[in-house]
């Protein structure tokens, strides 16, 4: 193998360590970090994803309180429980696992949330902050591959930039922060003609799109620096990512893995806004 491996195990255990400091030092000051996370329906991938998250708290020390409602929840009692949320003094984090069943609209979930406990960056208070470079909370993902690059050892500045997918939890965001990072960036997507031949124009590569292969070893560049945000089943029911690992880590510079690369980094990141949101609340930050 040629790439050097990015580890984010090990970069996660990092920031989740950095993160256990932080809550240590609130609480020190009478202030306990604490996320509520809802979960609506019992979606099997959502409920790993929930607990992942709650270990992961518990491992940090941030306080988390869950409420998993039926799959038949409407949109109506699900927006009252926001509202109790936003006025619980008690709770910073507010996280609701998606998707929701569909008799439950997305925005209006996220529009509900206040913006001060909005530790996914998703409501448009948040994302505007985002788009103007101020204060507040980063999308955990995006800023996750954005650490993962930097902790590897890499610079973004003046590198071409090429971001594989335009969803608004990451192809959108992680664009804006490359930019913020001086980075020259191209968002390419499913209408993309020319996706191989801007592909190997690129130092950076992060494929958001969730198809296994988007990303084959032609369509990279010698030395490039490989993010897989996908997350796929193969036909053997493995857990992969969007690009051609096997071949690609023979070509590229650096390449995260699937599982193990971004995925740990998301709740990392996670822990990080939980801490900066009690902090914002508190008239710390
Ligand atoms: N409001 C909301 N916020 C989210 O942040 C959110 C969400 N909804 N809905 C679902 C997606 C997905 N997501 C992941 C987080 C961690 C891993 C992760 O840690 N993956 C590990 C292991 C995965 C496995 O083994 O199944 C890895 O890639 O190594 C994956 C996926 C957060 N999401």
């Amino acid at each position: 193998m040629k790439a050097q491996l990015i580890d984010g195990k090990r970069i996660s255990a990092e920031i989740k360590a950095e993160a256990a400091e932080e809550a240590a030092a609130l609480k020190a000051k009478g202030i306990t970090p604490c996320l509520a996370v809802v979960l609506v329906g019992d979606d099997s991938a959502s409920q790993v994803y929930v607990n992942n998250k709650k270990k992961a708290c518990e491992a940090v020390g941030i306080r988390s309180v869950s409420h998993v409602l039926s799959g038949e929840t409407t949109e109506e009692a699900l927006l009252e429980l926001i509202a109790k949320l936003n006025a619980d003094k008690d709770i910073h984090g507010i996280l609701v696992q998606m998707p929701v069943p569909k008799q439950i609209d997305e925005r209006k979930v996220i529009l509900a949330i206040d913006p001060k406990k909005d530790v996914d960056c998703f409501h448009p208070v948040n994302v505007g902050n985002l788009h103007t470079g101020g204060e507040g909370f980063l999308p955990c993902t995006p800023a996750g591959i954005i650490e993962l690059i930097k902790r590897s050892g890499h610079s973004i500045e003046g590198k071409q930039c090429v971001v594989i997918g335009r969803s608004n939890i990451v192809g959108k965001p992680v664009a804006m922060l490359l930019m913020q990072e001086n980075g020259t960036v191209t968002i390419c997507h499913s209408k993309t003609r020319n996706l191989a031949e801007i592909c190997r124009g690129a130092d950076i590569i992060v494929s958001a799109v969730g198809k296994v292969n988007t990303v084959t070893a032609d369509m990279v560049k010698e030395g490039a620096i490989l993010i897989d945000v996908g997350m796929n089943r193969n036909e053997a029911g493995k857990l992969c990512g969007d690009v051609d690992f096997e071949n690609v880590k023979e070509i590229a510079g650096a390449i995260t893995p699937v599982p193990g690369g971004v995925g740990p980094m998301t709740i990392a990141m996670l822990m990080k806004n939980c801490n900066t949101a009690a902090k914002i609340q508190n008239g710390l930050e």
